[in-house]
């Protein structure tokens, strides 16, 4: 087999998170966007290690159970799901699958454990957020605005049909498109670094329908924003005569003419052009309410979608949901699950799984590790007699202070930084420890860490499963087992899966000899010593 040779075969399995296995006489290749029982083409573009990887060049012919229409259009173009042209049933016997795959390897046995997969209920519109991109869909092309192209880092594909989000999204990403692109703004150039477009962030809490905007921009609107004079002007003429119906507020008050506005400074007339924009969202008919509209301004080199200055143009910087009777504050920039009535599934299955531990009068102490906005702490401080929660995002632990405060539970506690550094700065030790690491799992010596508390019992949550392998290798090889494991789907349509398992310390800490991957991991990490390998 050589790299640019083409070749046809059925996808036997897609491993996660996408990997599709293909075997040519007896070898395999591995073609990611693929379904299993797919009939594909694809070209070699990789040959490592004796591991060959394809592109996708076609699919020769549907898999049995893909549906013969997929209700999305943007499917195949749009670089977010994979597995919409899945009835949601295989969807999550594929996920479940692949989970199951992963932890056979290192839980014993997890056949008999495994209690299935939990699914969201939602399979559409379940998003309670989503960043879209500002570029164009191919080279020079006008401007778009939503996901990256499948396999591209610079076309992005306008998703005013995406149906992972509600009909709301998508009227406001329609809304904010049209507007920039008739206003002429260029989108920011990642390779060029110039422009002035980068993010548009839309956030809806599902049970009070309240919503907040925020435009990411770079602060190059002077230089880089193709706005024609004749345009703003426009805009402006535009405003004047709607205020002339309606009934003169302030901002109308001290709008300035076109004229004025051709000899102002590009700060004013940026000043214009978002206020303009502002009112082409209000003037929407949602099912929601906007309450916040924000334009943060970010000139890092990076894509992420990060804060230097966020300037508030209307209502508040946040939005409140509720889960679980608890009510949440959530800003722009804190992590809060994306699928709220998922999140409730989530959170429902850890209480089930913690059971009769955590009771008032058991005066527990709890860790609530990677804690975000203070979701899980929140959910078991009733329980408890004191909850712990360490995040790293400082955002995230305000917001966490004041939800809390929200509803009137004054035993929680939340630590600002790095759960390895934090850990040990806290007095009191943990009777019970919840562990909801970001995808890349935990840091070996945060994990050491953990251990080396002892706790009777833990509950792991893991939005990518093969961290959660990588860190269960290790915790069972340290005395703990695996007493129950599930999935919540909390990601229809895509790759993604959570998973729950509730970890019981079963055997002394001892040191056993963890396989060549996990060795090769720990050096990666530099953490040998630490960690008791060899
Ligand atoms: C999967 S989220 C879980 C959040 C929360 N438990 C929830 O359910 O909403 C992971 C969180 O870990 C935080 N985080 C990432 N790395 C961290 C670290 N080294 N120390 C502390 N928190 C971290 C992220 O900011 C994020 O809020």
């Amino acid at each position: 087999m050589k790299k640019g040779q083409i070749f046809e075969g059925m996808v036997e399995e897609v491993n996660f998170p996408n990997k599709g296995i293909v075997k040519i006489d007896a070898r395999q290749v591995t073609v990611k966007n693929t379904i299993p029982g797919q009939k594909v083409s694809f070209m070699v573009n990789k040959i490592r290690k004796g591991k060959a990887e394809g592109r996708l060049l076609d699919t020769l012919e549907k898999s049995p159970v893909e549906l013969e229409q997929v209700s999305c259009p943007h499917f195949g173009s749009c670089g977010g799901c994979n597995y919409q042209s899945l009835p949601y049933e295989e969807q999550l016997k594929l996920k479940a699958e692949q989970v199951l795959n992963l932890l056979e390897s290192v839980v014993p046995n997890v056949n008999e454990l495994f209690e299935g997969i939990k699914a969201s209920p939602q399979q559409f519109g379940y998003r309670n957020k989503m960043e879209f991109t500002f570029g164009d869909e191919y080279k020079d092309g006008p401007l778009s605005a939503g996901m990256h192209k499948r396999n591209s880092f610079y076309d992005i594909v306008t998703v005013d049909q995406c149906q992972i989000v509600d009909e709301d999204y998508r009227k406001i990403l329609s809304c904010t498109l049209e507007f920039f692109q008739k206003s002429g703004a260029a989108f920011y150039h990642r390779l060029r670094h110039t422009g002035y477009l980068r993010h548009l962030l839309v956030r809806k809490a599902v049970k009070t329908g309240e919503i907040l905007i925020d435009l990411v921009t770079t602060t190059q609107y002077d230089k880089m924003s193709s706005c024609q004079p004749e345009e703003i002007r426009d805009i402006l003429q535009r405003k004047k005569e709607t205020s002339a119906t309606k009934e003169t507020t302030e901002s109308e008050d001290t709008m300035q003419s076109g004229a004025e506005l051709l000899n102002s400074s590009d700060a004013e007339s940026e000043a214009v052009i978002l206020s303009s924009w502002k009112e082409a969202l209000l003037g929407l008919s949602l099912s929601g309410t906007i309450t916040g509209i924000l334009h943060t301004k970010n000139d890092s080199v990076a894509d992420a979608v990060k804060n230097e200055g966020t300037d508030l143009l209307y209502g508040r910087d946040y939005i409140v949901e509720e889960l679980l009777g608890l009510k949440f504050k959530i800003s722009t920039f804190s992590f809060f699950q994306t699928n709220s009535l998922g999140a409730e599934v989530l959170y429902e299955t850890a209480r089930e799984y913690i059971g009769d531990t955590l009771n008032e009068k058991a005066g527990k102490i709890v860790f609530d590790l990677y804690s975000g906005t203070g979701t899980i702490a929140q959910m078991l401080a009733p329980a408890a007699r004191n909850v712990i929660g360490v995040e790293i995002v400082e955002e995230a632990v305000e917001a966490a202070k004041e939800n809390a405060a929200l509803n009137q539970l004054n035993n929680c506690e939340f630590i600002a930084g790095d759960v390895l550094k934090v850990l040990d700065t806290i007095v009191e030790k943990p009777d019970f420890i919840v562990l909801d690491p970001p995808r890349e799992g935990i840091h070996p010596k945060a994990l050491e860490k953990i251990i080396r508390y002892g706790v009777d019992q833990m509950i792991y949550i893991s939005c990518k499963p093969t961290s959660l392998q990588r860190d269960l290798e290790v915790l069972l090889a340290r005395g703990y087992e695996v007493k129950r494991v599930c999935c919540v789907d909390m990601f229809p349509g895509t790759v993604h899966v959570e998973t729950i398992a509730l970890l019981q310390k079963s055997k002394p800490d001892t040191y056993v000899k963890l396989s060549l991957d996990m060795e090769d991991y720990y050096r990666i990490m530099n953490t040998e010593g630490d960690a008791k390998i060899e």
